[in-house]
C-alpha cells in the first residue's frame, strides 16, 4: 500500500480579496502562511517524512511547500515543479471578484464556471497583457498553446501526462510523496484517481492547506482518502470554498 499527500496551498491574497485567480501569479497572506505552518506542524505529529515533493511554478504553492517542508525538518528533499501543476486557467475571469461576477451573470453561470467538468470561462484574447508570454517559467511551452483558458478536462489533459510520467513512477519506486498544488489542479487529479463522474466534481471543493491522504494499492488505485485535522473545521472549510462564487446578500 502507498500513501501519497495532496495539499492546497494555504490562502493567497487573492483568496482572501474572493478574485479569481489561475495562472495570476500571487503570494500568501498571513492567515496563509500560517495555515501552511499547522498543516507543517500536524504532518510532523502524525509522523509524515517525504522524501519527493512535487508543486506547480506559482509562488503560493511553492511558498507552502517550503513552510511545510520547514516544519518537517526536510528542507533538503527533491522538490519538482511544473507548470503541469499549476491552477486551472481561469481565463478572462482572472483579477475579477467571485461574488461580484455572480451578482452580474447569477450565481448559476458562476458555478459552471466555476465547476462545470467541460465548460470553460470566457478566454484572454491574444493580445491581453495577462497572457504570461515572455515569463521563462514557461519558455517549454509554445505560444500557441499557452492556456487562454480552461476547463477541468483540459486540466485533467495536462495533469495526467505528468502524474503518468513522473509523479507515478516515483511513488511506484517507494518514494514518499508530498504534491502541493492548487483547488483544481488537485480536483482534476482526484477525478482522474476517484473516476468521479463528470456530474460529481462539481460539487468537490478543497479547502486551503488541509492535508488530504490518499492510500493506494499497488496499481495506485484509490483504496481510500480522508483528511487529516479536525473534520468539523474542515468541512466548514469546504462549505466557505463552494460559497465563495455566490453573490452576497
Ligand atoms: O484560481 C482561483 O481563483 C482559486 O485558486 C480557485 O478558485 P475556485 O475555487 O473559484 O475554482
Amino acid at each position: 500500500m502507498y500513501k501519497i499527500v495532496l495539499l492546497r496551498h494555504g490562502e493567497s491574497v487573492w483568496n482572501q480579496e474572493n478574485r479569481f485567480t489561475g495562472w495570476h501569479d500571487v503570494g500568501l497572506t498571513a492567515k496563509g502562511l500560517a495555515e501552511a505552518q499547522a498543516a507543517g506542524q500536524l504532518l510532523r505529529q502524525q509522523g509524515y517524512a517525504f522524501d519527493l515533493a512535487f508543486t506547480s511554478v506559482l509562488r503560493r504553492a511553492i511558498k507552502t511547500l517550503w513552510t511545510v517542508l520547514e516544519e518537517l525538518d526536510r528542507m533538503w528533499i527533491p522538490v519538482q515543479h511544473s507548470w503541469r501543476l499549476n491552477e486551472r486557467h481561469y481565463g478572462a475571469l482572472q483579477g475579477l471578484d467571485k461574488a461580484e461576477t455572480a451578482a452580474k451573470y447569477g450565481d448559476q453561470q458562476v458555478l459552471i464556471w466555476r465547476r462545470a467538468y467541460d465548460t470553460p470561462p470566457p478566454p484572454l484574447a491574444d493580445n491581453d497583457p495577462r497572457l504570461p508570454l515572455d515569463d521563462p517559467r514557461y519558455a517549454s511551452i509554445p505560444v500557441a498553446e499557452l492556456p487562454r483558458t480552461e476547463c477541468l478536462k483540459d486540466t485533467v489533459a495536462r495533469v495526467l501526462p505528468f502524474w503518468n510520467d513522473t509523479i507515478a513512477p516515483s511513488i511506484k519506486a517507494g518514494k514518499s510523496v508530498i504534491i502541493v498544488a492548487h483547488g483544481n489542479s488537485l480536483r482534476a487529479l482526484i477525478k482522474f484517481l476517484d473516476q468521479v463522474s463528470d456530474d460529481d466534481i462539481v460539487s468537490i471543493n478543497i479547502p486551503t492547506a488541509q492535508p488530504l491522504v490518499y492510500e493506494l494499492d499497488a496499481d495506485l488505485k484509490p483504496i481510500r482518502h480522508y483528511y487529516l485535522g479536525d473534520q468539523d473545521a474542515i468541512n466548514a472549510a469546504i462549505q466557505a470554498v463552494a460559497n465563495q462564487g455566490k453573490a452576497k446578500g
